[in-house]
């Protein structure tokens, strides 16, 4: 059997988890591959102790592997924008393939690398980057190939999920943010996971390899879950539905939805039982109809899963001298089609609003007369007995779909009421019919 050879830069939590089960399957790995991958070099700015890392070169310089003739594969796992981005497009520049689960990068620089690969005739592989371990990225580019997708949404942050389940079961939002940075879970900036960044980064690959459209980060719309009190949760809850940290996207005619942002969904929805660091993603195709995909969103072993996948992908295709490539948006460059992302005020949703109302006679009737100037309805609506005691009586109202421009400008009369006090509380609501 051919060797295949792999240079590993960065050995943390998915670097290390990588080399463990690279090293531990390699007979199965070697069995589906058709050739041996082998590690050859490994950099990384610390070595690790607890890794048997054998008799190959280890150096805290990432270029050496890069540098390294032998080596076929570079895997990228330093994480960050700068020096990846260098490192990939050298690797690139030498002819060798790559394979990352840098999602940041391929969100925010990957129409300029895939351009660089394309030319060099290099694979770049990032399916790690996108909900961990589910292979997500190989569904929509090549198992739902036959169908014109319109909506993509899901669960795409295991540290938002995992925060947002415990806060169900009453714990706080600070305490169990250090339990998932404990757990390997969290970004090296936790406020990318937290504030919905990690989530745009996914959804804006998503939605390009799912609807054949260039990569549009910058336009993506995104508000994390910092926000989100324990009151809305379990106000929700009364209500029927879960929040949920949610990227979705869809495509109209007119262009692309791509938003991230707290969601109420349906607590007989599948997405609403995924909890913990468990990812879900939802495609709907105009053929197969719906499908879900899930598993762990992040880890060590669970996204080297996803990066070793890949490789063997690469492998096959070194080893039998291949140059027939999956493309990298799962279309051919000249086949994307120019699709913009929409603003957020051209967005529909349905809504969660929490109206903090002084306990006047005739504050509802003024509530309900400005949401139907805004041609808003009323699905439910629920007064709560003052838990405040001090005249304030939450007013809780779920509305039917509406565009978003439509909603902010209702909110705006709202808060000019005298009777009402302070911000309104709004949160998207989803259905998923
Ligand atoms: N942790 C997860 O569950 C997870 C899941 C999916 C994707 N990812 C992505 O995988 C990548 C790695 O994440 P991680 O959690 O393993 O991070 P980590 O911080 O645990 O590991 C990164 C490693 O790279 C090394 N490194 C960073 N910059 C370097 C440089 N310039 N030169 C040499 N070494 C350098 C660090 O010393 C560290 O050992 C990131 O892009 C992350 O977004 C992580
Ligand atoms: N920080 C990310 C890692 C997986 O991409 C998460 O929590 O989902
Ligand atoms: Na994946």
């Amino acid at each position: 059997m051919k060797d295949v050879n792999v240079g590993i830069c960065g050995l943390g939590t998915v670097g290390g988890g990588t080399f463990n089960v690279l090293t531990r399957n390699a007979a199965i790995i070697a069995g589906r591959a058709g050739c041996n991958i082998r590690i050859t070099r490994v950099a990384s700015r610390h070595s690790r102790d607890d890794l048997e890392l054998g008799s190959f070169p280890f150096s805290t310089d990432i270029f050496d592997v890069v540098n390294d003739p032998d080596i076929d594969i570079v895997v990228e796992l330093i994480g960050g924008y700068d020096a990846a981005k260098e490192l990939v497009l050298a690797a690139i520049a030498q002819g060798k393939h790559v394979v990352t689960a840098n999602k940041a990068l391929i969100a925010v620089h990957g129409n300029e690398i895939f351009e660089a690969a394309e030319k060099a005739g290099v694979v770049v592989a990032y399916e790690a980057g996108v909900a961990g371990g589910i292979p997500v990225i190989k569904a929509v580019r090549e198992g739902l190939a036959a169908n014109r997708i319109d909506t993509i949404a899901g669960i795409i942050n295991g540290t938002g999920n995992y925060i947002l389940t415990e806060m169900r079961a009453g714990r706080e939002f600070g305490e169990v943010l250090k339990e998932a940075q404990a757990l390997g879970y969290a970004e090296a900036d936790p406020t990318f996971d937290v504030e919905g960044i990690d989530a745009a980064h996914k959804l804006t690959i998503l939605a390009a390899s799912g609807f054949g459209v260039p990569l549009q980060f910058e336009k993506a719309y995104t508000e994390g879950i910092s926000g989100i009190t324990p009151y809305d949760i379990s106000h929700a809850e009364l209500l029927g539905y879960r929040v949920k940290h949610l990227g979705i996207a869809r495509r109209r005619d007119d262009g692309i939805e791509l938003r991230v942002h707290p969601t109420l969904v349906p607590q007989s929805h599948l997405i609403a039982q995924v909890d913990g660091v468990l990812n879900a993603v939802l495609v709907d195709g105009d053929a197969v109809g719906q499908t879900m995909y899930y598993g762990p969103g992040a880890g060590d072993e669970a996204t080297a899963s996803a990066v070793i996948a890949d490789i063997v992908d690469v492998a096959r295709a070194v080893a039998s001298n291949s140059q027939q490539r999956v493309p990298y948006l799962g279309f051919r460059p000249e086949a994307l089609e120019d699709l913009s992302v929409l603003p957020m005020e051209d967005v529909q949703s349905a809504y969660y609003l929490r109206i903090q109302a002084f306990d006047h006679p005739g504050v509802l009737a003024k509530i309900a007369a400005i949401l139907s100037e805004h041609g808003i309805n009323i699905e439910s609506i629920m007064q709560k007995e003052s838990e405040f005691k001090d005249g304030r009586i939450p007013v809780i109202i779920l509305t039917h779909t509406v565009q978003e421009r439509q909603m902010n400008l209702a909110i705006e009369e709202m808060e000019a009421l005298a009777d009402i006090d302070g911000k309104v509380v709004r949160i998207r609501a989803e259905n998923f019919n």
